[in-house]
């Protein structure tokens, strides 16, 4: 296809999502079936350019003056790169390509003052109520932060070192062009693909199906580090999913902890076992949400609560999540986050830990939940993450907002400060 036909493709599956309202996965792939002439490279770009339109629509519009799909993705398709004139050249006599637009909308698209008298939401590319909760949460800097959070990822991985070095991983990876990642021990990224071009299918290559590494961003990895899984003690993994923090746990204690794995989800926890296997993880108990666990009350040395929340760390990877979250939703989060806390914090023993991790930069989900906790709880107290970090990560710089709580500190993770996706960490320990 040429790149007339790309765009037009482009606005026929942002044309679909919008008017069904379905999610971007779903109506690329119905548009791949429809189009079985199109290669993966006419498939690559196309999905940049409506995962850029979603990152996006709100400063594209702006910018552009409209905001009908086309204007978007030629918008999109500029700002990835293409100069307005390599555009034309481009587009002539194609005949799939929608029309141009004309060149003082390209001008005005293109000048560093049209952003300018946007609304803050706006050049934050979030909707208008989340400018509030965004800016209470992430200072003065949150239109910077929100505008990273709209930044192509990276695509991280974890070094398994239960099965190999970090270096080995690499010189595997090496066709990637792979580089270790600057705060995790154990991670190795490929840069955020440029133009037209999509990662490379990592989870076909012999070290992947070997177990030598495992699909992670550089910040679920620091939060794993950062719980301290120790050898010889015990583990409860609350809200395991498919499994990527048990892992990491496992693999940062060597193999040499009794970790138990629970979710509450059955299809979630599903892939757990395969990984398990894959990775070499040993001493892993894998519950599930029928099984009673009363008999582990009281026992934990370290429960890690990897809560549900809205993904507001995930911009990046999951863009159309950003324009679906609604404040009603939030809320049901947060509830959903006090009820697993309270639920997960009766496995902690006596001096135990209790570590709290989301995937969201909304200080609602993560400060507010550890206050709302610790009033409840005179038994807990908050430890201090930035010591935590400096004791998990010598010489690894402070690349976190940190937050004073109570005689503690929490640490959020965000694109802009740590180049990974957003996640928040925070440490409890019950009295002895
Ligand atoms: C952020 S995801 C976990 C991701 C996983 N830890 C990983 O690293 O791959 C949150 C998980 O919490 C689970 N969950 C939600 N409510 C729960 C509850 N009340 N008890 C236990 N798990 C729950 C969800 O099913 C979901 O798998």
């Amino acid at each position: 296809m040429r790149l007339g036909g790309r765009i037009a493709a482009a606005v026929e599956v942002i044309e679909d999502m919008t008017a069904r309202r379905r999610p971007v996965a779903d109506a690329l792939k119905d548009w791949g079936l429809a189009h079985r002439f199109a290669g993966s490279g006419d498939r690559s770009a196309i999905g940049n350019m409506v995962y850029d339109v979603l990152r996006r629509r709100r400063s594209l519009a702006h910018r552009m003056g409209s905001e009908a799909p086309a204007a978007l993705v030629f918008g999109a398709v500029l700002d990835a790169g293409q100069t307005p004139e390599a555009l034309r050249a481009a587009l002539e006599g194609d005949r799939f390509a929608p029309p141009l637009p004309s060149d003082d909308v390209i001008q005005r698209f293109l000048s560093s003052e049209t952003l300018k008298d946007a609304p803050e939401a706006v050049a934050a590319d979030v909707p208008d109520w989340l400018a509030g909760p965004l800016k209470a949460s992430l200072g003065d800097d949150w239109i910077a932060e929100a505008q990273t959070l709209s930044d192509r990822p990276p695509l991280d991985m974890r070094a398994n070192l239960l099965k190999a070095e970090r270096n080995d991983v690499l010189a595997d990876l090496k066709p990637f062009a792979a580089e270790p990642t600057p705060l995790s021990p154990w991670g190795l990224r490929i840069p955020p693909i440029e133009g037209e071009g999509r990662h490379p299918n990592v989870q076909v290559e012999r070290g992947f199906q070997t177990g030598l590494f495992e699909i992670q961003d550089e910040g679920s990895q620091i939060a794993a580090l950062l719980a301290s899984a120790q050898a010889g003690t015990r583990i409860l993994d609350y809200c395991a999913g498919a499994g990527g923090k048990t892992l990491a746990l496992a693999a940062a204690s060597g193999n040499a902890a009794e970790i138990h794995a629970f979710d509450a989800d059955r299809q979630r926890l599903a892939p757990i076992w395969d990984r398990i296997a894959r990775a070499g993880a040993e001493g892993v108990e894998v519950h599930s949400p029928r099984d009673d666990l009363a008999s582990l009350h009281g026992t934990m040395d370290l429960v890690l609560v990897d809560a549900p929340c809205t993904g507001a760390g995930t911009w990046r990877r999951r863009p159309d999540a950003k324009w679906r979250l609604s404040e009603s939703q939030l809320q049901k989060r947060m509830a959903e986050q006090d009820a697993v806390l309270e639920k997960a914090s009766a496995f902690v023993k006596p001096g135990g830990r209790l570590a709290y991790v989301t995937c969201s930069v909304l200080r609602e989900e993560n400060a507010a939940r550890v206050e709302a906790f610790l009033a409840s709880h005179p038994e807990f107290r908050l430890c201090d993450a930035e010591a935590i970090w400096a004791e998990t990560l010598p010489g690894a710089p402070q690349a976190y907002h940190a937050e004073r709580v109570r005689d503690g500190a929490v640490l959020t993770l965000t694109p802009l400060r740590s180049g990974t996706d957003g996640f928040f960490f925070a440490m409890l320990e019950r009295a002895a």
